[in-house]
């Protein structure tokens, strides 16, 4: 199924998470809006810990929403900061995203959309895992 991104509506999602996102320790909220193929927007924000490790990310937070409501493949996704800047997502996030969107998954960014499979390249995957058994 063929979905089209209203990029304006996805940061606007992002942004609104920002009042959303628990983040004490870092002093940095960050928010995340998705589009899955069945045309959902899915949420996250940032939620930190008095045990900062434990602290899990925006994007993370939006995959457990997704998984939580249908699972459906995501299809594009925007994440933003306190200004409401577009903020790449950090590495960690960029496998968890990888999951379920795979590499052809828009990630926003400042310059135009960028497929996951540039931002993540050469990436490890369930193939690897069935290569070595
Ligand atoms: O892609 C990212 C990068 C950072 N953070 C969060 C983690 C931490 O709570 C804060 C500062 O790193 O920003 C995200 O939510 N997503």
């Amino acid at each position: 199924m063929s979905v089209d991104v209203d990029w304006k509506l996805l940061r606007d999602n992002a942004e609104a998470m920002i009042e959303r996102a628990y983040a004490p320790y870092s002093g940095f909220p960050v928010g995340a809006a998705g589009l899955t193929s069945d045309g959902r927007v899915v949420l996250g924000c940032n939620v930190e810990n008095v045990s900062y490790g434990l602290g899990i990310c925006a994007e993370v937070a939006l995959v457990a929403h997704l998984v939580a409501t249908g699972r459906q493949p995501l299809v594009a996704v925007a994440v933003c900061d306190a200004r409401g800047a577009i903020l790449m997502p950090c590495g960690r996030c960029r496998q968890v995203l990888l999951e379920h969107g795979g590499s052809v998954l828009l990630v926003d960014h400042p310059s135009g959309p960028r497929r996951l499979a540039e931002l993540l390249p050469d990436a490890f995957g369930p193939e690897d895992l069935e290569a070595a058994r």
